[in-house]
Order: structure tokens, then sequence, then C-alpha cells
């Protein structure tokens, strides 16, 4: 099976991967189901940093997974740092995860409960490793911001990716992307889980500290149903399958342990 055969289908989703990607089957897969109540207070895990000011994004994308918007990562203009996190990590690029109705979508969940759609800002250790491609197989290679959706009022900032998301409905469109600091795609407070896990995609490397902020963000339900109006499929295929569901349930905790900032 050469290159992105997998999808969130049933014959090529989630309960596929394993097939061409054993390590789906490994210890420390994501996402997982947080409870709550079984969390460790960690007195010694310190507030995150996000220093995004002069981050510099490049293009938004269809990946025929999601859509994703690409930062220029040839330099330190865009960092997480603190935390659980032993080096700063720069940011590569952000995506997200959605379901078709307003009660799943996200790919973690909080004591069995999933959110709307879950954002993911994925960040690398380029202190340790020369490329994201080496740091994404590295055991402390990524670190990945969570940050859950859930519905209500218009997002207002959102819309400066829902207005453009028209341009990349097919699988392999880009379309240039600059200027957007996703500084606005935060919560108030930064108050977050985290726990060591992997890629929710193929080829599912064991490699990201998760971080998972604890205040989800508001966007509305026309909104996200924007993100629904995307194609897994590419401009060429007589088939046209929506974009939405893609997000892989949880994994096995296998003795985890899950840290709680305060
Ligand atoms: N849902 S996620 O944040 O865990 C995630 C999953 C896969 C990939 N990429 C797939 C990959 C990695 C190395 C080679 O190919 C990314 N990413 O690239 O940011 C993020
Ligand atoms: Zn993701």
């Amino acid at each position: 099976m050469t290159g992105d055969q997998w999808g969130y289908g049933k014959e090529d989703g989630p309960s596929a991967w394993h097939i061409n990607y054993p390590v789906a089957l490994g210890n420390r897969q994501s996402p997982i189901d947080i409870v709550p109540d079984e969390t460790t207070l960690d007195r010694d895990l310190g507030p995150i940093f996000l220093d995004y000011d002069s981050c510099t994004s490049i293009n938004i994308s269809n990946n025929g997974h999601s859509v994703v918007v690409e930062f220029v990562d040839s330099d330190d203009r865009s960092m997480i740092r603190g935390g659980p996190l032993d080096n700063p990590y720069r940011l590569k690029q952000f995506h997200f995860h959605w379901g078709e109705k307003g009660h799943e979508g996200s790919e973690h969940t909080v004591a069995g409960l999933g959110y709307a759609s879950e954002l993911h800002l994925v960040h690398w250790n380029a202190v340790k490793y020369r490329s994201f491609t080496d740091a994404a197989s590295a055991p402390d290679g990524l670190a990945v911001l969570g940050i859950f959706l859930e519905t209500g009022d218009d997002h207002r900032w959102l819309h400066l990716i829902t207005d453009v998301l028209f341009m990349v409905k097919y699988k392999d469109s880009v379309t240039d992307f600059k200027g957007f600091n996703p500084k606005c795609l935060l919560p108030n407070r930064l108050h977050y889980w985290t726990y060591l896990g992997s890629l929710t995609t193929p080829p599912l490397h064991e490699s990201v500290t998760w971080i998972l902020l604890k205040e989800p963000i508001v966007v509305s339900d026309k909104q996200l149903g924007m993100f629904r109006m995307l194609l897994f499929n590419g401009e060429e295929e007589d088939e046209r399958k929506k974009m939405e569901n893609n997000f892989r349930p949880p994994q096995p905790l296998n003795g985890r342990e899950v840290r709680s900032s305060n």
C-alpha cells in the first residue's frame, strides 16, 4: 500500500489502520478519553507560553484528510514553550477534526463526552532534530496543542478561515493564506492536561507530547457547517465524499499518567 490510502470510511478507517501501520496497536496511542478525576494535579507543571506574534502563515490546503494551515518553520519565529516541554518547539501547521453533528467530532473526549471539533496546533523540537520529518518519529519530537470547539455563538476570527474554504474544496487543492496569527483561536485560559501519545492519523508515530486546553472555544454551527462543504476526494474523482467525521476514536490508556496544570 503506497502513500495515503487510509481514510475514515468503513473499509479504510481507524479500525483497519493497524494492517498497514501496526503501531496503531502500540502502547502510547492517541487520542484518549480524559477522565478529569483520574488526572494527576502536578504543581511543578508551569504555564505554557505561545510566542506566535511574528509567526508566518504560508498557505491553506486540503490534504484529503483535513484542512491545514502551514507556517514558515525554518527559524524560531513561532514557538510553544514551558509546561511539560524541556525545549521550545516550532509551529509547523494547524488543522481540524470534526463530526457531522454537534455532539461528536473531537478526537480526545472528556469523561466520555466529545466536542463538536478539535483544533491541533502541531510543533516540532528543532533543538534536538534537524527536520519535522526526523522529529515526527522521535519520542520527544512533537508537541501538539489541542483546543476543543463547542457550538454556540459565531467565532469572530474563525470566519477568516471559513471564508476561504471554498478555495480548497477538493483534495490536494492549496491557496495562499498569509498573515494569519493562530493566537486569535485560543481560549481565555491556558489551563491544560498533558500526556505522552501519538499522531492520531497514519503513520501514528508515538512522538507527541499532547497539551490539551481545558477551556473550549465557541464557534457557530454555521461556521462548522462550512468545514463540511470540503470534500475528501479530488476534483477529478467521480464520487463526491463530504469531509466530515475525520476523527479517530479514543485509544487504550495503557496505564499512562495524564497530568493536569492547575
Ligand atoms: N492529528 S495529529 O495532529 O496527530 C497529526 C497527524 C499526522 C500528521 N502528519 C502525518 C505525518 C507525520 C510525519 C509524516 O507524516 C500531523 N502533522 O503533520 O502535523 C499531525
Ligand atoms: Zn490532528
